[in-house]
Parts: structure tokens; C-alpha cells; sequence
């Protein structure tokens, strides 16, 4: 196994796992289907607003039920997971089944909660949830206008069925 999967945690192993993590301690949480430029840029960003970053990334049955497409997600939770942990801005990664982190929120107790600036942060339960207990909540602006639905969108014109 690559060293990197070792970043990788079961729900179990949060919050000890989060707890020996240099701190200010970051959480973020999304579906990483298809790794973009805007992804990557915006871990880095994610990153240093503190110490370490913490990403959960949806489960394959909790991707399905965002109604991205019934062929999404295209890559396993096991893959976008191996990938997402092989990043150098990202200190630990955890897959969550419920339809939003606010539970991985709760368990982890991040100082700062981050996600991309399409999200409000007031507006979401997981920037709710940090925001009550004393923490931070950072809406990250978009630096790169890359989306997966784009991407597909893309490779589909060039092999239209
Ligand atoms: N271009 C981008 N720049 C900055 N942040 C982004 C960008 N695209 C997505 N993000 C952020 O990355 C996280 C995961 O995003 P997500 O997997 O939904 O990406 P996406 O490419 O927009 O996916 P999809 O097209 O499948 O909806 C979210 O917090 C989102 O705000
Ligand atoms: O990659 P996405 O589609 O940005 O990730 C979603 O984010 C939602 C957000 O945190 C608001 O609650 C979350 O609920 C959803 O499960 C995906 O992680």
C-alpha cells in the first residue's frame, strides 16, 4: 500500500485520528468525481487556512441521490478517495453516507469549515453547525471555472451514442 493511503480513515477513526492532526484543523466535504484544476486549487486554498485539511467525500450511494446522473459518479468512493488523499494539501480523508457532512462536522469539530464559493455558508447545515460552536465558516471564491459535469459534457460530444 502507498504511503498516502495511509491518510485515509474509517468514520470510527475520525475524530482520534482528527484530534493528532497539527492544528488549526480544516474540514471540507464534496463529491470529487473527476479531479479538475478547480478542485485542486481550491484544497490548496482550503489548506492554508490552517494546519491541516480534513475532506469528506461522498459515498457512491449518497452521490446517487445528489442527482448528479445515474451513471455518476464515474469514479468509486475507493478511487476519488485514493486521489483525493494523494494530495499534498490534504492531511486526512473519510467517506460520509448521509446526504450532507453535518455528522462528520459534529465528529471531527474542525476550526474552520471550507467549501467552494457556490455554497452560502450560513445557508448549509455543515457551515451552521461549525458556526454555532465557535468555529469558522470560509466560502472559498472559484480561481479556475472547471466543473465534472463540464468535463463529461464534453468527452460525451466527441462520442455522442
Ligand atoms: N472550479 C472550482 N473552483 C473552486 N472550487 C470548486 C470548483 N469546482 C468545485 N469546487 C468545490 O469543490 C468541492 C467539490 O465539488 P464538486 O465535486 O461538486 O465539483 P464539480 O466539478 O462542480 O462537480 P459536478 O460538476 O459533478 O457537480 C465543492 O466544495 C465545490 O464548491
Ligand atoms: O461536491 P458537492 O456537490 O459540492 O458536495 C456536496 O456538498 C453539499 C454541501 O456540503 C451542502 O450541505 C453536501 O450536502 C453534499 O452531500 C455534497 O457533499
Amino acid at each position: 500500500m502507498p504511503d498516502f493511503e495511509q491518510k485515509i480513515c474509517t468514520r470510527d477513526q475520525l475524530a482520534a485520528r482528527v484530534a493528532a492532526l497539527p492544528k488549526p484543523v480544516v474540514l471540507t466535504n464534496g463529491v470529487f468525481d473527476i479531479l479538475h484544476r478547480g478542485h485542486v486549487t481550491y484544497l490548496a486554498q482550503a489548506r492554508a487556512l490552517g494546519a491541516s485539511l480534513v475532506v469528506a467525500a461522498n459515498t457512491d450511494a449518497s452521490v446517487k441521490r445528489l442527482g448528479k446522473g445515474d451513471d455518476r459518479p464515474l469514479n468509486s468512493c475507493a478511487d476519488r478517495m485514493a486521489l483525493l488523499a494523494a494530495l499534498e494539501s490534504v492531511s486526512l480523508v473519510v467517506d460520509f453516507d448521509e446526504d450532507t457532512a453535518l455528522e462528520v462536522v459534529q465528529q471531527a469539530r474542525p476550526d474552520i469549515y471550507a467549501k467552494g464559493g457556490d455554497y452560502q455558508m450560513d445557508a448549509i447545515p455543515e457551515g451552521q453547525a461549525v458556526l454555532a460552536y465557535g468555529g469558522q465558516a470560509v466560502a472559498i471564491d472559484f480561481e479556475h471555472d472547471r466543473s465534472t459535469t463540464r468535463l463529461l459534457t464534453k468527452v460525451r460530444a466527441f462520442h455522442p451514442k
